[in-house]
């Protein structure tokens, strides 16, 4: 779905961020992409999430150049990218449940043709009690959760996750791996930017490695 050859980023004037960087997302692919603080993970998933335009080097997004993709194109290819980011992004004045809809209803949907679905994947995701809340009442896992299922009400091909066992404890993250794990039987390419080497040592998984701006590779 997503290919990188030789790709290279930096910031503004500064020095490479990422350097010479060849990787593939393929379908229904499970990936780690870990390395030291500061290694790039987080810039790494935002060329993923075609957020950034990457200074050389060529990225091809569902078969696209990204250097031929059209403002106009980009949302329409997002869309069919999920993002969990790290500091979850939710709407304090919202609950759970209208958090979660939020992409549907910008979309323009009525709510009565998704409100079954937005339900049903708040139970998946064990927040079935916990609709009607907003925010800053909700934990730092059941936040956590409900940016995960915002990420996925729109059934993306792909979900990136930047730390998704950052701000939980071990029980609740091996939780999310599973979740994780169910959703890839279930046909989506996942990537999941982590620290955690408990966390990957409980997956048989790709593990994308960042240091020093380059990109090692162990199956
Ligand atoms: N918007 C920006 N402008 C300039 N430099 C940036 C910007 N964002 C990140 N950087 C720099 O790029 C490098 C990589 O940052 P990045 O956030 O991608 O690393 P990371 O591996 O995700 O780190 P962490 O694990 O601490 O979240 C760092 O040196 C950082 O200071």
């Amino acid at each position: 779905m997503i290919r990188f050859e030789n790709v290279g980023l930096r910031y503004g004037m500064g020095p490479e961020v990422l350097r010479d960087i060849s990787l593939q997302v393929p379908e229904r692919s499970f990936q780690f992409l870990s390395g030291p603080s500061g290694a790039g993970k987080t810039t790494l998933l935002r060329l993923l999430f075609l957020s950034l335009k990457p200074t050389r080097g060529l990225i091809t997004v569902f078969g696209k150049d990204r250097s031929h993709i059209s403002r106009t194109e980009l949302p329409l290819l997002r869309r069919r990218i999920g993002v969990v980011f790290q500091d979850f992004r939710l709407l304090d004045h919202m609950t759970t449940y209208e958090n979660v809809a939020l992409p549907l209803r910008v979309r323009g949907r009525e709510e009565s043709s998704y409100r079954t679905d937005v339900t049903e994947l708040l139970k998946w995701v064990g927040l079935g009690e916990r609709m009607h809340v907003l925010p800053p009442v909700l934990s730092g896992g059941e936040k956590q959760r409900t940016a995960i299922a915002r990420a996925l009400i729109e059934q993306p091909e792909m979900l990136l996750a930047d730390e998704p066992t950052g701000n939980v404890d071990p029980q609740l993250a091996r939780r999310l791996l599973r979740l994780f794990i169910e959703l890839n039987r279930l046909g989506t390419a996942v990537v999941i930017a982590t620290h955690d080497i408990g966390l990957m040592e409980q997956v048989d998984a790709r593990r994308l490695i960042l240091s020093g701006g380059r990109l090692d590779i162990y199956d």
